[in-house]
């Protein structure tokens, strides 16, 4: 009797368990056949991006790039009006982005889109470290299901190039500069190899006193770059451009990478070439920049030895005549030395500029700037490897009228007359932007036009001691007569016209 009922215990128990599970199937199955019917009458499709990836604690990429797109487009028109705004470490201004159940509607190529970013608690147990934290903002959108192939494929791609561009918009510019390997740590090697500061150089293309239709190619060139990607990628190269600038001190190299940086919206990583030992030292440290930066090589022809001398060893080796097995394995050990010892060499350099190396990252664009375009070698200039030579050349007439209205905010019908003789003067001697700039510079004594009477003057000096200085035998003591000096500005001579004097007097000496 007790075993009959245990059975009859047991097999109700099991009846019950399997009523449980045939109700439980049927309601997925009901809740699997309720979607299909749904999705089948209503005609839209939603994608959902959460905030963070399912591995991470790091805010997805794409979740940022979203937001920074949508708080752009609630900025155009007012269309959303609840709004947040958080301000980063890193940014420059607020940015402000869409408040949680806000609608915000979007319309591409026939398509209407719509947004809106809400909170979820997350289904598993989340550890935070913020209070708050433990809720989970998404972003969702909403199309017709006519539009799916192109939105995924043309839309939110869109989304994310513009997203990110307004971040890098928004984002504080950094100037970095590379740390000497003796500071590197493997602890902590991104931070370690470069240190950065915040990059607020106000130049910008207006402001460069150089001929606008040079400005203008140089500007489209920046953007043709930049809108490049696919381009780049069509040809098989790697998404990157090379500027040669070139010429005097004081014509404005350094201000013109400023004015690329910001035109750009790009970092700057100011390559110290006489901290770097090696060349493995040099593609370390470029490996760890980052895209959308320039980097400078300043004065690359004093900075490093790059004459290819390590080449020149090496053939003079071979030169030397036949060699035995042992001298030849001698041989290969003391080059491989070299390699590792050598100071930076020419062909380290190159493969900086375009060997296999510098197609890691993309959107970077290289600098080199010299005095003394002359004296590189041949091969760091040849045409494709530095993409465009850019000259910054002495002070001329279309330049002068540029300082004159960013220094003085004065035009050539305001002071007609003097801009004239300028003008004359300029295209007979030279006189850096710099210099020029600084006789610009307006004090409480000295007004606009005292300020351009004084630059006549000085360059009138300029012009005599060129004439005296054509004349003149090697052993003649230096005179000069300059014609219709204006006494009342000679104390007010600048001191780099004097020091030209002496430069004059030396380079006829040495002719
Ligand atoms: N072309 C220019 N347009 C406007 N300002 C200029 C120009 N050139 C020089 N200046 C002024 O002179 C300052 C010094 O110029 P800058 O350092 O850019 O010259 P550089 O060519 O880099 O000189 P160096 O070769 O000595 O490094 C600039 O900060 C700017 O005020």
């Amino acid at each position: 009797m007790a075993t009959n009922d245990l059975w009859a215990g047991i097999g109700s128990a099991l009846a019950f368990l399997i009523t449980l599970t045939t109700m439980a199937m049927n309601q997925s199955r009901i809740k699997l056949l309720i979607n299909k019917i749904s999705a089948y009458l209503n005609p839209y499709i939603q994608i959902t991006i959460p905030e963070y990836g399912a591995e991470s604690f790091k805010r997805s990429d794409f979740f940022v790039a979203i937001e920074a797109y949508l708080s752009n487009l609630c900025h155009q028109d007012g269309r959303v009006r609840k709004l947040k705004a958080e301000l980063e470490s890193d940014m420059q201004k607020p940015q402000v982005s869409v408040d949680d159940d806000q609608e915000i509607v979007d319309t591409f190529k026939g398509a209407t889109l719509w947004w809106y970013a809400d909170t979820e608690l997350p289904k598993t147990t989340v550890i935070t470290y913020r209070a708050g934290d433990e809720k989970r903002r998404f972003y969702r959108v909403a199309f017709h299901k006519r539009f799916h192939k192109h939105i995924v494929n043309d839309y939110l791609p869109y989304v994310i190039k513009n997203g990110r561009d307004v971040i890098a918009k928004n984002r504080q510019h950094r100037l970095f500069t590379n740390n000497a390997s003796s500071q590197w740590s493997s602890y902590n090697r991104e931070k370690s190899l470069w240190s950065h500061v915040e990059f607020r150089h106000p130049a910008k293309f207006d402001m460069l006193a150089m001929d606008p239709a040079k400005k203008d190619e140089i500007k489209d060139d920046l953007n043709a770059f930049k809108m490049g990607k696919d381009y780049y990628a069509k040809v098989g190269k790697a998404w990157k451009r090379g500027y040669l600038l070139f010429g005097p001190p004081g014509t404005g190299k350094s201000m013109m990478i400023a004015a690329m940086a910001n035109f750009m919206d790009y970092d700057i990583y100011d390559m110290e070439l006489t901290a770097v030992k090696n060349n493995t030292e040099l593609r370390k440290l470029f490996i760890e920049t980052k895209g959308k930066s320039i980097i400078v090589l300043e004065d690359i022809d004093c900075s490093v030895d790059l004459t290819g001398k390590r080449t020149d060893k090496k053939k003079a080796r071979k030169k030397s005549g036949d060699q035995s097995d042992m001298a030849t394995m001698r041989q290969k050990e003391d080059e491989k030395k070299d390699d590792e010892d050598s100071k930076l060499t020419l062909s380290g350099v190159l493969n900086f500029i375009d060997g296999l190396w510098s197609a890691c990252g993309e959107e970077r664009i290289i600098i080199f700037t010299t005095n003394y375009k002359d004296k590189l070698d041949e091969a760091l200039i040849r045409p494709g490897r530095m993409d465009m030579h850019i000259e910054m050349s002495y002070c001329r007439y279309e330049a002068f009228k540029v300082l004159a209205h960013n220094y003085l905010d004065i035009s050539e019908y305001q002071f007609f007359e003097l801009f004239g003789e300028i003008h004359r003067l300029l295209d007979q001697v030279d006189m850096s932007p710099a210099d020029v700039a600084e006789h610009l510079i307006r004090t409480e004594k000295k007004d606009a036009g005292a300020c351009l009477q004084v630059l006549i003057q000085d360059l009138k000096i300029l012009k005599a001691k060129k004439n005296s200085a054509a004349d003149c035998h090697p052993q003649d003591p230096i005179s000069i007569v300059v014609p219709d000096l204006n006494p009342t500005v000679l104390p007010d001579l600048n001191p780099t016209v004097i020091n030209i004097f002496e430069v004059a007097r030396d380079s006829t000496l040495e002719s």
